[in-house]
């Protein structure tokens, strides 16, 4: 298998450390960026060492984990920091349809992190000569429907309410694309800085076009540990503090919300239980409260029995029913059956994995697929036999609203 591109062989990886970048994102030069940055904190990555298109099919990150392997074990690694993201990095989005082609990985040339405090620098092979040209926004933006109008995707939401009452499965997530043309191609390295700037608590992402801020944390794992925010279960900010706590008050007590968070809490024990030590799942939800929306949020914490990596958790995870359904397989039907999209990497694993397989990834939600001047943009619900049509479209409104903004500025 051929995988280096334009390396000489065996790369050669250095890490050193360096000054503390104030910024992530502003250092990334003009080219596509990867990225993945939490409250200032990760990683942004430019420049193509190693890239593969991850053949679909069930045994997909099997075969990502071996192509990784490969990789990482013919360079020859100079590491001078030793932490989680040093060393030769990959950054991965895997399409949320198994079957579904577009799955990548990417080894980046060129890795800068900060964590706890420190900084470093990674290179792969010879630096490149980094062009630091300007980020232009992208203009006007003007939107179109996707695969389906707001009427036909509410009929969609109806059919899965009945499918649910009739007792086929108990929850399933539908998402619906809305199309955006700029007036100028679209730089990502300008929607992420309005991300980061607007979504602090959630994971500024960027992997081979798919950009986003997400507030869903799949799995991190850093040594033994691996720790996970399970959220399902969505509503508005209130105009007024008081007017947000009753908001919330209400998604906590609301039985559809809670029985609709708890499908997903489940998937996830029922994923980590056979790989985990200890796992420990709170008793009761807890508010995720964002700019645009609150969430029911469960952190799950594990310790992992006997070394797998991050790829492997990820692996046991997707889908969860925070994406997919309960019981899944059926959810997976109806989500093809109704949808009538092909969800490309919107829902699936988005992150980054390192030499010791170490890495952070989420549920790729709040995001665009960007391709020149247009984008994408892809929102979903978790549908239950009380859902309402109405309600369902106008909490997938809130939810384009992330990526709207990052577009418009
Ligand atoms: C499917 C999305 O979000 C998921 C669905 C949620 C819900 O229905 O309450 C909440 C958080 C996410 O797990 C999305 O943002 O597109």
């Amino acid at each position: 298998m051929s995988v280096a591109l334009g390396i000489t062989r065996p790369p050669l990886v250095r890490t050193v450390p360096v000054h503390h970048p104030e910024d992530l994102i502003a250092r990334l030069p003009q080219a596509p960026p990867y990225a993945w940055v939490h409250q200032g904190e990760g990683l942004v990555a430019w420049g193509e060492a190693a890239r593969v298109a991850v053949p679909p099919g069930a045994g997909r990150f099997d075969w990502a984990r071996r192509w990784l392997g490969t990789v990482f074990g013919e360079a020859h690694i100079d590491d001078d920091v030793h932490v989680p993201g040093s060393g030769p990095v990959a950054f991965g989005s895997f399409t949320f349809d198994p079957d579904a082609a577009g799955s990548v990985l990417v080894v980046p040339r060129v890795v800068l992190g900060r964590r706890n405090g420190r900084a470093w620098l990674t290179t792969v092979g010879e630096a490149p000569i980094d062009l630091m040209a300007p980020a232009t926004p992208p203009g006007r933006v003007v939107y179109g429907d996707g695969t389906l109008t707001a009427p036909e995707w509410q009929h969609a939401v109806a059919r899965a309410v009945k499918e649910i009452r009739s007792g086929r499965l108990e929850k399933v997530v539908l998402a619906r694309d809305l199309v955006a043309t700029a007036e100028r191609d679209i730089d990502p390295r300008v929607l992420l800085d309005r991300l980061a700037r607007a979504y602090p608590d959630c994971y500024t992402f960027s992997c081979a076009g798919l950009v986003g801020a997400t507030p869903e944390l799949l799995v991190r794992h850093t040594g033994e540990s691996i720790e996970s925010l399970v959220l399902a279960g969505t509503t508005y900010r209130g105009a007024t503090p008081a007017g947000d706590r009753a908001q919330g008050a209400a998604l906590f007590a609301s039985p559809k919300d809670r029985h609709e968070h708890a499908c997903a809490v489940a998937s996830v024990r029922e994923a980590l239980t056979p790989l985990c030590a200890t796992l420990s799942v709170p008793d009761e939800p807890e508010l995720l409260v964002l700019p645009n929306v609150q969430h029911l949020a469960s952190r799950v914490r594990g310790r992992l029995a006997d070394g797998a990596s991050v790829l492997d958790v990820v692996a046991a995870m997707h889908p969860t029913a925070a994406v997919g359904g309960t019981p899944t397989a059926v959810a997976l039907e109806v989500i093809r059956e109704l949808e009538g999209m092909d969800r490309g990497g919107y829902a699936g694993p988005v992150g980054w994995i390192d030499a010791r397989g170490d890495g952070e990834w989420g549920i790729a939600l709040r995001c665009a697929q960007i391709e020149g001047r247009r984008a994408r943009l892809f929102a979903g619900c978790g549908i239950m036999g009380g859902s309402d049509p109405e309600s369902e479209l106008t909490e997938a409104q809130a939810k384009f609203r992330v990526m709207r903004q990052a577009l418009e500025g």
